[in-house]
């Protein structure tokens, strides 16, 4: 498999080296040249089968030849191994035709397990093959850095170094990115928001000299490989609940666009999907444009569900490419006029695509403390605050006849504040992570500016270039 970027002017690679790379050296994403296809026998032939099974068929036409399938399937058991639930990603069914998909049960309790516990392996392998050591750059408005510093910490190849908004992450949040002690690992606390975060990482993959100097490597979603791992679980759900004899529509909490993303993708390489339902909180730009057509940037409010404090929605790029027909000079312009003005338009063809495939809506703050007292009482199931604003807009675009799966993206007790406040419910975490919530904690408190971001990490990364 042949992978290109958006924006069509980065070389074109092979799986190893986009899984290294995280953003094209054109500031785009990478997508695959092409969509496997899976046919109707393939993914009947899912339901029922154990995850990674199911993990590694999705996966494998993605990956190539780039790693043995031994090795990658040692790789996909061990990820998986780790979960606290047997299904890895159960189906809950909380109404009459209306299910959560439980993302939750990893080591940190998001929807990023499922994905970096994998990335982890696979890159750690990858570098490993090529004697080389990388330095890991993530953003996180919350769940991506926890899931990160587990899935890297103590890696002798990798060092670590996570940017957060200081203050706009939940206690239990900030704790799984400072209290872990291996040297490798860097918890960066950064005066402004997720946004002013990504950006400063993006700036630091298009400043070459530093990016080349410390072999620099992203974990967000803009690393095809976080995708990819998430792809697995749609075609999960959907084998478990009828297709491809049925359609089933998802309702995805989304923010930086990477989670319902892989959704596309699934649909892409053949699952029926009636619909893709983007939720948001009041930081609704994915909703606005949908509507719209308009691609505005505003200032991004703090919510109740944090981790979906987002603006500017990364893979958004991805599906821009998408219905664009890869027009890399097309997806160019657009991102040039968002830089420069904060907005852009998307043309009537691309737009109507979208729409074909995509619904949207918002939930405020009172919906979402509303729809968790409301589950609580009725279903007796807790939400955590992102998984509620899915059902809170699920809720707007079911229809009767057609399974609403909601992915469930965060366990309530990463947000027990929140929680216990619209439900009278305090959510316990599970034993092994009750220690950290009294552990010392170990971050750096920095401005969000690109020049002291890079004077630190080029400080504390171990010499990145070098062979080992
Ligand atoms: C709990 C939770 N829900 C939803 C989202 C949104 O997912 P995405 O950024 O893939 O759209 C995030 C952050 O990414 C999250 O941490
Ligand atoms: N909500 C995310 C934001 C980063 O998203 P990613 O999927 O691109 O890593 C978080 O929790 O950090």
């Amino acid at each position: 498999m042949k992978y290109s970027s958006t924006r069509g002017e980065a070389p074109v690679l092979e799986f190893s080296d986009v899984l290294l790379q995280g953003l094209a050296r054109d500031g785009g994403l990478y997508l695959p040249e092409s969509w496997p296809q899976f046919d109707a026998d393939t993914i009947a032939s899912f339901a029922g089968k154990p995850y990674a099974d199911v993990a590694l068929e999705v996966i494998r036409p993605f990956v190539g030849g780039a790693i043995p399938e031994t090795d990658l399937k040692a790789m996909i058991d061990e990820a998986y191994a780790g979960f606290r639930h047997p299904a890895v990603t159960p189906l809950v069914q909380t109404g009459a035709n209306t299910f959560i998909l439980e993302l939750f049960h990893g080591p940190t309790l998001a929807f990023k397990d499922v994905a970096m516990q994998l990335l982890g392996r696979m890159m750690d392998y990858v570098l490993t093959k090529k004697g080389l050591r990388a330095t890991i750059v993530g953003a996180t408005s919350g769940d991506t850095g926890g899931a990160a510093i587990e899935a890297f910490r103590g890696r002798e190849r990798t060092d670590i170094f996570v940017l957060y908004p200081d203050g706009r992450v939940s206690n239990v949040q900030r704790r799984q990115m400072t209290t872990p002690t291996e040297d490798n690992v860097h918890a960066l606390a950064l005066t402004g928001n997720f946004d002013d975060c990504q950006a400063i990482v993006k700036g630091m993959f298009n400043h070459f000299s530093f990016r080349d100097r410390v072999a620099l490597s992203g974990v967000n979603s803009i690393n095809w490989a976080r995708i990819l791992a998430q792809i697995v679980y749609y075609f999960v759900a959907g084998a478990t609940l009828g297709a491809p004899h049925r359609k089933v529509s998802f309702t995805v909490p989304t923010g930086n666009f990477g989670d319902i993303f892989a959704g596309y993708a699934a649909v892409k390489m053949g699952l029926p999907v009636e619909k893709l339902i983007v939720a948001t909180n009041v930081n609704d730009i994915l909703a606005r444009t949908l509507e719209t057509g308009r691609y505005e940037k505003r200032v991004v409010t703090p919510t109740i569900s944090p981790s979906m404090d987002i603006q500017v929605s990364s893979n958004f790029e991805r599906l821009l490419a998408e219905v664009s027909g890869r027009d890399g000079s097309s997806v160019r312009r657009m991102m040039d006029q968002l830089a420069q003005s904060g907005s852009f338009s998307i043309e009537e063809g691309p737009l109507a695509e979208m729409r074909a495939h995509f619904g949207a809506g918002r939930c405020d703050e009172a919906q979402t403390a509303a729809t968790i007292a409301g589950t609580w009482k009725e279903a007796g199931y807790l939400l955590d605050p992102h998984t509620a604003i899915g059902v809170h807009v699920a809720r707007n675009h079911e229809d009767g006849s057609v399974p609403m799966v909601v992915l469930g993206t965060a366990h309530p007790a990463k947000f027990p504040d929140v929680v216990e406040k619209a439900s009278g419910i305090r959510p316990e975490l599970p034993d092994n992570l009750k220690d950290m919530m009294t552990a010392e904690e170990r971050q750096q408190v920095l401005a969000a500016e690109l020049d002291e971001v890079e004077r630190f990490i080029e400080t504390h990364a171990r010499a990145a270039t070098a062979r080992v």
